[in-house]
């Protein structure tokens, strides 16, 4: 069977143009052997490419029928080798030079700062097949997605799979199956596609790809003989999984002859072309110049350019069905781009596509410019920013200390600082963050209070909308099921720690002679701070962490006050379990006492339950030397100054408004 055609572009535009549903078009669509991929090449690439032109009259070229298009992801846990094996495929492919730098694929600041993948990246790989007898020979068009391997950016990984048939399931030859293996396992096998699964790193001398192979075939049923050993660092055994790419994983279900639908999942913003976004064409085809329809907004849009990411952009004219690749058409405003979105063509009317059910944040942290002044361009860069990371949800909120400033929601708390640190990096923006919270329910109580809130049930993430307990039945706080895998002697530790903030176990598995694996109902509001660096300490390193929303539990929590000099400062007011109020209002006590500036009198900083006081501190007065202009005489004189000291200092305080600066605000806020 012959694949490749080269029709000249203006054929199809002029079949299209007559009308894209008839049914001659159709059939001859179909006899053009699936013209599935048209796009134009530029000078340098076409030079490297394994397609080349078969003549240079017209820069427009059809190859590579849906049969021959792959659309896969790579998944693992963190730090399994997955940006590695993604830089291996670049280079076998042709697509990069050998040795062109390391992670290639991890472009931004932060992820090479931090060496772990923050945002999955794509890019379309061409791949000669030499053929077998499930699949034929010929030039096969990969789209690899390269996902990230921390649980707070499960969201990238959600995306991607959208946009995929198959995954490659990277494992460690040393580690082993972790906690976020199993997770994305379960959710590619979810979503029905077809997994892959690798062992990478066999080259390390402490690897036991054996035991890996019996982990995989205990925990998720796989076939010794299905799972591929390699090395990415060194390049061993990754051309069988560019094969098992096009043996295993099955074309995308894309329908030529259809009419366009095309789904968005991913999205960035370009200060000259507006939204960027990455789309994957289901059915049919789109060119640049088409008018265009979210069907979700039910916007127009005409398309200003399309192209591919092999990996850096590539324009062409035309993608078409099963392709992934980017297309602008002039979006400037951020809010108008949904992320799971279907376009269709202007006037057509087509089923959606199923789409990614919005990630539900776990951690709420407020964010507020550092000067009013700043809160337009802080807004701007928020938009954009939010665009390119859609699982952060941003509604609007103000401070009496801060001002105005929004409520972002995150799915953890790295994912939280990523985004702090992408804020200041990528847009100059330097916000204030304060502390991270969760999200709280409270069931009223009697149906005044009812029908005034006009729900039963109210929820509230920020602790200065903590209703009054007076007209509270009962409050319910937010859980996680965490999945812990580790080493056998560190489960004592692991277990003890769990137990400390609250958990409930729910199970425990042998994973094989020295790994357990421990399933825990835990608080998300005892994990979200530093329950994982304590993970990792209490077991050297080697245990791993996953967790997933399981919904809420009734509890008791409780609002704490923080009184200064008597008079209450709303904006420093937290919310926390009963059992921890004595220890979160002493270490707020102490804080404000190092950071409120010492007055003339002394100041009292009490943290108040209720009406009990369950922690205090004094910060001292400033001591002005009464005496220091007696030299000698007689020790009455001083007595006489320091009393009538003692007296004006007692009236301050009875009087005396405590000025407390920003700054004091925001380091006790933030984080
Ligand atoms: N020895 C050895 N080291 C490897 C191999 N593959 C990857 N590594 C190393 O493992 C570390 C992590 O590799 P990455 O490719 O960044 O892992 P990742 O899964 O993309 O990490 P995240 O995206 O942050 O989850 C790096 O130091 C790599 O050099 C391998 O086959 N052998």
């Amino acid at each position: 069977m012959k694949f490749s055609t080269v029709i000249p572009f203006s054929i199809i535009y002029n079949i299209s143009q007559v009308s894209r549903r008839t049914p001659e078009l159709i059939s001859l669509s179909r006899n053009l052997s699936h013209s599935s991929v048209v796009f134009c090449k530029n000078k340098k690439s076409s030079e490297t490419s394994k397609y080349k032109a078969k003549d240079n009259e017209h820069p427009l070229k059809v190859d590579v029928p849906v049969e021959n298009i792959r659309n896969f992801s790579i998944i693992a846990h963190v730090d399994h080798g997955k940006s590695t094996l993604a830089d291996r495929l670049l280079e076998m492919t042709g697509a990069v030079a050998f040795n062109s730098g390391h992670q290639i694929l991890d472009k931004l600041q932060v992820e090479r700062e931090r060496g772990i993948t923050v945002k999955a990246q794509t890019a379309s790989l061409d791949y000669s097949y030499e053929g077998d007898d499930k699949v034929p020979s010929g030039n096969y068009l990969l789209n690899l997605i390269d996902t990230p391997g921390h649980v707070d950016f499960c969201g990238e990984v959600s995306r991607s799979l959208l946009a995929s048939q198959g995954a490659i399931l990277l494992v460690d030859a040393n580690k082993g199956v972790q906690a976020q293996t199993v997770a994305n396992y379960r959710l590619a096998v979810s979503r029905g596609l077809v997994v892959v699964p690798v062992i990478n790193k066999i080259d390390l001398k402490n690897a036991d790809p054996d035991r890996v192979v019996s982990q995989l075939n205990k925990i998720f049923g796989l076939e010794e003989d299905t799972i591929l050993r390699i090395s990415a660092k060194l390049g061993s055994g990754v051309e069988d999984v560019l094969k098992a790419v096009v043996r295993e994983i099955p074309p995308p279900p894309a329908d030529v002859s259809a009419s366009f639908r095309g789904l968005v999942f991913d999205s960035w913003f370009d200060k000259y072309r507006g939204a960027v976004l990455l789309i994957y064409i289901r059915d049919g085809f789109l060119r640049v110049g088409d008018h265009i329809t979210s069907a979700q907004s039910g916007q127009n849009y005409e398309v200003r350019s399309l192209g591919l990411l092999r990996p850096s952009e590539e324009p062409c004219k035309m993608l078409c069905a099963g392709q992934v690749g980017y297309m602008t058409c002039n979006v400037r405003n951020p809010a108008e781009v949904h992320i799971g979105a279907t376009f269709h063509r202007k006037g057509e009317t087509v089923e959606q596509l199923p789409g990614v059910s919005a990630a539900t944040p776990l951690v709420f942290a407020g964010v507020y410019p550092s000067d009013q002044s700043q809160y337009t361009s802080l807004r701007s860069a928020l938009e954009k920013l939010v665009l390119n990371d859609s699982a952060v949800t941003m509604a609007t909120d103000s401070s009496p200390a801060l001002g105005q400033g929004w409520r972002l929601g995150f799915l953890g708390l790295l994912h939280l600082e990523v985004f702090g640190q992408r804020l200041e990096q990528e847009y100059g923006a330097e916000p204030v963050m304060t502390a991270p919270s969760v999200t709280y329910k409270a069931k009223l109580l009697g149906a005044k209070n009812i029908k005034k809130y006009g729900t039963d049930e109210i929820t509230f993430s920020n602790p200065a909308h903590f209703p009054d307990v007076q007209i509270v039945s009962e409050f319910y706080e937010p859980v996680v099921t965490a999945t812990i895998i580790t080493p056998d002697e560190y489960l004592g530790s692991v277990m003890t720690l769990c137990l400390d903030r609250r958990g409930q176990q729910i199970s425990s598995v042998n994973i094989d002679n020295d790994r357990v694996m421990l399933q825990f109902l835990l608080p998300l509001n005892e994990i979200i701070v530093d329950f994982h660096d304590y993970i990792k300490s209490t077991s050297s390193g080697y245990a791993s962490f996953d967790y997933e929303s399981s919904g809420y539990v009734p509890t008791k929590i409780v609002k704490i006050d923080i009184l200064l000099n008597g008079n209450k400062v709303e904006e420093l007011c937290t919310v926390c379990h009963f059992s921890r109020a004595v220890m979160v209002g002493r270490h707020l006590c102490t804080r404000l006492r190092d950071l409120v500036p010492r007055q003339l009198f002394q100041v009292a900083v009490q943290a108040v339950v209720g009406s009990k006081i369950v922690a205090r501190e004094n910060i001292k007065a400033l001591r002005k030397d009464v005496t220091a202009k007696c030299y000698g005489g007689d020790i009455t004189r001083k007595m006489k100054l320091l009393r009538r000291q003692a007296e004006g200092k007692k009236k301050m305080r009875m009087i005396g408004n405590i000025e407390v600066p920003k700054h004091t605000f925001i380091s006790v806020l933030k984080r």
